[in-house]
C-alpha cells in the first residue's frame, strides 16, 4: 500500500511539560512525518533551549521573565526567533506554515492561543481540557465557523474518538469515561483529612504534570473530562457517565443505540493518543510496548464515590447550569490546586473553595470571550479570598 502521509508542521505549546515532552518523543520517532515550527514554555527556559537546539524551530516562546536568558542562549542560532509572553503565544500559532497546534499548556492560559489558532484555520490537537471546560460552546461554534478539526489528546477522549471512526451515521446513546479513582480510591472523607501533597502527587498509573495529578486525586479531572466530552462529542449532559476502572487499561467506551459498546484499550501511555492526534487519520507504525491481557488478567469496574469526592458532582452541576458556571469551577479549582501545592489549603478544603465560588461569582447565561476573561479573574479573586 502506498503511504500518502504528507509531512505535518507542528506548533507545540507547552513543550517542556509532560504532554509536550512526550509529543517531542513522538516526533523524534517519526522524523519523516512531522516538522516542528514552534515550541513554547513557561519557565523551563533551559529545557526549551535544549529542545530548540534539537528540533530547530522557526520560533520559541518563553515566559516574560526568562526572555533574556533564552535569547542569549540561542544567540548563535539565528534561524530560531526568540519571543516572550502571551501576545507572542497567540501570534506564533497563526503562522502560515503551521498545520496542527498541540495545546499542552495547563489551565485557562490555553484558551487565548487556542482561539487564535482556530481563527487562523489551524487544526487543534487538544490536550488542554480547560479550554473546553471554560468555553466549550464558544470553541465549538468557532470550530464550525472556521472548519477546523479538534483532535483529542486526553486519553479518554482519544478513546471515544477512535471508537467513533466509521460510526458517523450512528447516534451515540452515551459515553462512559473511565476513571482510575486516583491514589485515594476507597478512602473515606475522614481518611482524607490530613492528606499531604506528596501523597496526592502519586498517581497509581500515569506520570503527569502536578495540576492534573492533583485533579485526578480529587476526581476533578474526571469532572473536567465530563464537560470536555460533552463539547467534543456534542452530547446532552445525561449522555456522559463515569465508571471507576483502577487499572487504566480500558480508556473509555461508547454505547450506541443498539446497545453495543465499543471501547479502546491500551497501556497507560500518553504517547499513543498524542501520536494518534498528530497523525490523524493515519495510525503510524511504532515500537511502543504492547498491552497483553495475560499481564492484566483482572480488569475491574466500580461506581465513583460521589459523597467523598465532591469535585465530580460539583463539575456535573456546573455543566448542568451552563453559561459561565464551568469557567468559575475551573478558575476556583486552579486557585485551590495551586494553594494545596503550597500547603495553603487542605485536600478536602479544595472542594469547599470550588463550591463557595460557584455560589458567589456572578452568573452569565451567554458569555463572550471577554466575559470569560472577566469571570475567570473574578473567580480567582473570590477563590483567593477564601484561602
Ligand atoms: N500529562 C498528561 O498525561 C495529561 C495532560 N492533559 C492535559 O494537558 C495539559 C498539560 O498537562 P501537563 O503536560 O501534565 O502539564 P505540565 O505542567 O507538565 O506542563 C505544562 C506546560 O505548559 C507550560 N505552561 C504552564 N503554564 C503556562 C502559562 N501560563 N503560559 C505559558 N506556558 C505555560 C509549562 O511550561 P514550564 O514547565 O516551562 O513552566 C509546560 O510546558 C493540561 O491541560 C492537562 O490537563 C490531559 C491528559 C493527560
Ligand atoms: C492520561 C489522562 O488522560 C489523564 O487524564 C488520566 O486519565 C488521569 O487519570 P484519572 O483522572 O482517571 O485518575
Ligand atoms: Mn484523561
Amino acid at each position: 500500500m502506498t503511504d500518502s502521509f504528507s509531512i505535518k508542521t507542528l506548533a507545540l505549546l507547552g513543550s517542556t511539560g509532560s504532554i509536550g515532552t512526550q509529543a517531542l518523543e513522538v516526533v523524534r520517532e517519526q522524523r519523516s512525518r512531522f516538522r516542528v515550527a514552534v515550541l513554547t514554555a513557561g519557565r523551563q527556559w533551559e529545557l526549551l533551549v535544549a529542545q530548540a537546539r534539537e528540533f530547530r524551530p522557526a520560533a520559541v516562546v518563553i515566559g516574560d521573565d526568562y526572555y533574556q536568558q533564552t535569547k542569549a542562549a540561542l544567540a548563535d542560532q539565528p534561524e530560531t526567533e526568540v519571543l516572550a509572553g502571551d501576545a507572542a503565544l497567540t501570534e506564533v500559532v497563526q503562522r502560515p506554515d503551521i498545520d496542527v497546534v498541540l495545546t499542552a499548556l495547563v489551565g485557562y492560559a490555553g484558551l487565548p492561543p487556542t482561539v487564535a489558532a482556530i481563527r487562523a484555520g489551524k487544526d487543534i490537537a487538544l490536550a488542554n481540557k480547560e479550554t473546553l471546560v471554560v468555553a466549550g460552546e464558544l470553541i465549538t461554534n468557532l470550530v464550525q465557523q472556521y472548519g477546523v478539526k479538534v483532535l483529542p489528546v486526553d486519553s479518554e477522549h482519544s478513546a471515544i474518538f477512535q471508537c467513533l471512526v466509521g460510526e458517523e451515521q450512528n447516534p451515540i446513546e452515551k459515553v462512559i469515561l473511565t476513571a482510575s479513582g486516583g491514589p485515594f480510591r476507597g478512602r473515606s472523607a475522614q481518611d482524607l483529612a490530613h492528606i499531604t501533597k506528596a501523597q496526592a502527587l502519586k498517581h497509581p498509573n500515569w506520570t503527569m504534570g502536578a495540576k492534573i495529578t492533583i485533579d485526578s486525586a480529587t476526581l476533578m479531572n474526571k469532572g473536567l473530562e465530563v464537560i470536555e466530552a460533552k463539547w467534543l462529542f456534542n452530547l446532552a449532559n445525561e449522555q456522559v457517565d463515569v465508571v471507576v476502572h483502577p487499572q487504566s487499561i480500558v480508556h473509555s467506551l461508547v454505547q450506541f443505540e443498539d446497545g453495543s459498546l465499543k471501547a479502546q484499550l491500551g497501556l497507560p501511555d500518553m504517547k499513543l493518543p498524542i501520536q494518534y492526534a498528530l497523525g490523524y487519520p493515519q495510525r503510524l507504525r511504532n515500537d511502543f510496548p504492547r498491552f497483553s491481557f495475560l499481564q492484566y488478567p483482572t480488569l475491574t469496574f466500580e461506581a465513583p464515590d460521589l459523597g467523598t469526592f465532591r469535585h465530580l458532582p460539583l463539575a456535573y452541576s456546573a455543566m448542568q447550569r451552563g453559561g459561565s458556571a464551568a469557567c468559575v469551577l475551573n478558575a476556583a479549582n486552579e486557585v485551590a490546586v495551586a494553594a494545596f501545592l503550597q500547603d495553603q489549603v487542605s485536600f478536602l478544603g479544595m472542594a469547599d473553595v470550588v463550591a463557595e465560588c460557584l455560589g458567589r461569582v456572578p452568573y452569565l447565561a451567554a458569555p463572550t470571550l471577554a466575559d470569560y476573561a472577566a469571570t475567570d479573574a473574578e473567580a480567582r479573586r473570590v477563590a483567593t479570598s477564601l484561602l
